[in-house]
């Protein structure tokens, strides 16, 4: 094995495994620190963890039980992947967990690399942009868990994290690996722990992975894992195979949208147009007995459409806050949440083998309620998105962040059935 990635999120680890097989690593994931003996023939794993926004102790317990599985398959290189907009608070979890991984590494250096170019993520002087935002000034100053209002990467690790953070600009980047290597030892040399690298294009991220080769642990969002397979391709065995085992097959299809986000608003608004489509009442979620049965019905009479159908709880931002106005934030997602629980269990067990999702923590109910534990990583439908496989399954998942794709994103998922 050769390269082991913790990843906060489900989504999120999704997202850097289609990056590594997209660069020719034969991918496995895996939800959670597997509790039995696994045989794993594979390149890369990654690990699924929900540490993003837990408990600060608990988000470091289970990152070192990852990593302490991760020791025993004999990974060569460790990967610490948060989110490309670095969700956290001044109490962590990314600076706390980084500190426990280095230490139990024995490590006292590595490198903060949100950067995913490809997805307007970009880190100039060490500012992170969303696009042509400041992090502090994008969607993200209000997100309700995590909110970002201070773009400065290095003051972000510096509140969290108990060393000192340097800066690695885009001079030094431009310059290239070798520059860059330089540039990290010297500022180990000065006392520093993190060093934050500037990357706004996939050339800083090529440089970036190649100056890294070193470090036994390196951290960022799914970007630099480009950068970082590449690193490895002299060691792997036939580089094209890298996704086939996670192609979906053409079987029965459905789609699940419960992220309200503007992007998965505007993929509902499009696929609506040509596909059958179910809008989910939250009201008939909250008091109807037998309103998933009723739901999964629809689905299997709509077999003989060309299109997958699509069920949606995506609202726009003045009809979610009128619902949770009526039934509370909190009921109302639950509510939600265990609908689209209950319907993927009766509709696998009704035949449908692909599941298409839209949301984090959606594709986190739908993936748990199909009880899958691991994955092989199939082709990219759009940058981080990639087709899924259940390793001991007839199972297949898109599972995508909700701000993730361009609006053609459904019917796109459905080109790559084999
Ligand atoms: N119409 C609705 N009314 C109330 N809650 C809803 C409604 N639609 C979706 N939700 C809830 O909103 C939450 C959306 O979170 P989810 O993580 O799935 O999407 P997201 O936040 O857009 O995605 P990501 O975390 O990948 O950015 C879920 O808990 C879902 O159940
Ligand atoms: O890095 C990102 O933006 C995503 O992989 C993510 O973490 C989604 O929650």
């Amino acid at each position: 094995m050769l390269l082991g990635v913790i990843a906060d999120d489900f989504t999120g680890a999704t997202d850097i495994a289609g990056f590594l097989v997209e660069n020719g690593m034969r991918t496995i994931q895996v939800n959670g620190v597997p509790d039995k003996e696994m045989s794993i023939d594979a390149d890369a794993v990654v690990i699924s963890l929900k540490s993003r926004s837990c408990p600060t102790e608990q988000a470091i317990s289970d990152s070192l039980a990852a990593l302490i599985w991760l020791q025993q398959q004999n990974c060569q290189q460790f990967y610490f992947k948060y989110c490309s907009t670095f969700d956290s608070t001044e109490k962590g979890n990314i600076g706390p967990v980084t500190d426990a991984l280095l230490e139990q590494l024995n490590e006292d250096f590595t490198v903060i690399c949100p950067a995913l170019p490809v997805n307007g993520r970009t880190v100039f002087n060490g500012h992170l942009f969303v696009f042509e935002q400041l992090l502090s000034e994008s969607g993200m100053r209000n997100h309700p868990v995590t909110p970002m209002t201070n773009s400065n990467l290095m003051q972000l690790m510096d509140a969290q994290a108990t060393g000192s953070t340097g800066l690695v600009d885009y001079l030094n980047i431009e310059q290239g690996a070798e520059n860059i290597v330089n540039k990290l030892q010297q500022l180990k040399t000065e006392g520093k722990r993190y060093a934050v690298v500037d990357a706004f294009n996939a050339n800083h991220l090529n440089e970036i992975g190649k100056a890294v080769h070193q470090l036994k642990l390196v951290t960022g969002g799914s970007g630099l894992a480009a950068g970082i397979a590449k690193n490895w391709s002299a060691h792997l065995q036939d580089q094209t195979q890298a996704k086939q085992a996670g192609y979906p097959s053409k079987l029965p299809t459905v789609i699940f949208s419960g992220s309200c986000s503007v992007m998965t608003n505007q993929q509902v608004d499009h696929y609506k147009k040509t596909a059958p489509h179910f809008a989910i009442n939250v009201e008939d979620c909250l008091n109807k007995q037998d309103y998933s049965k009723q739901v999964c019905e629809w689905v299997m009479s709509q077999s003989s459409s060309e299109l997958a159908p699509l069920v949606y709880a995506t609202a726009d931002t003045d009809a979610l806050h009128k619902i949770q106005q009526q039934y509370g934030a909190e009921a109302s997602s639950l509510a939600v949440e265990n609908f689209f629980n209950d319907l993927a269990i009766q509709l696998k067990a009704a035949g449908i083998c692909n599941f298409i999702v839209a949301g984090g923590e959606t594709s986190g109910v739908v993936t748990q309620s199909l009880q899958v534990d691991s994955f092989h990583i199939g082709p990219q439908i759009t940058p981080g998105v990639p087709w899924v496989k259940a390793v001991n399954d007839n199972l297949s998942l898109a599972l995508k962040s909700g701000n993730f794709g361009d609006p053609t994103f459904f019917t796109k998922a459905q080109e790559y059935f084999q």
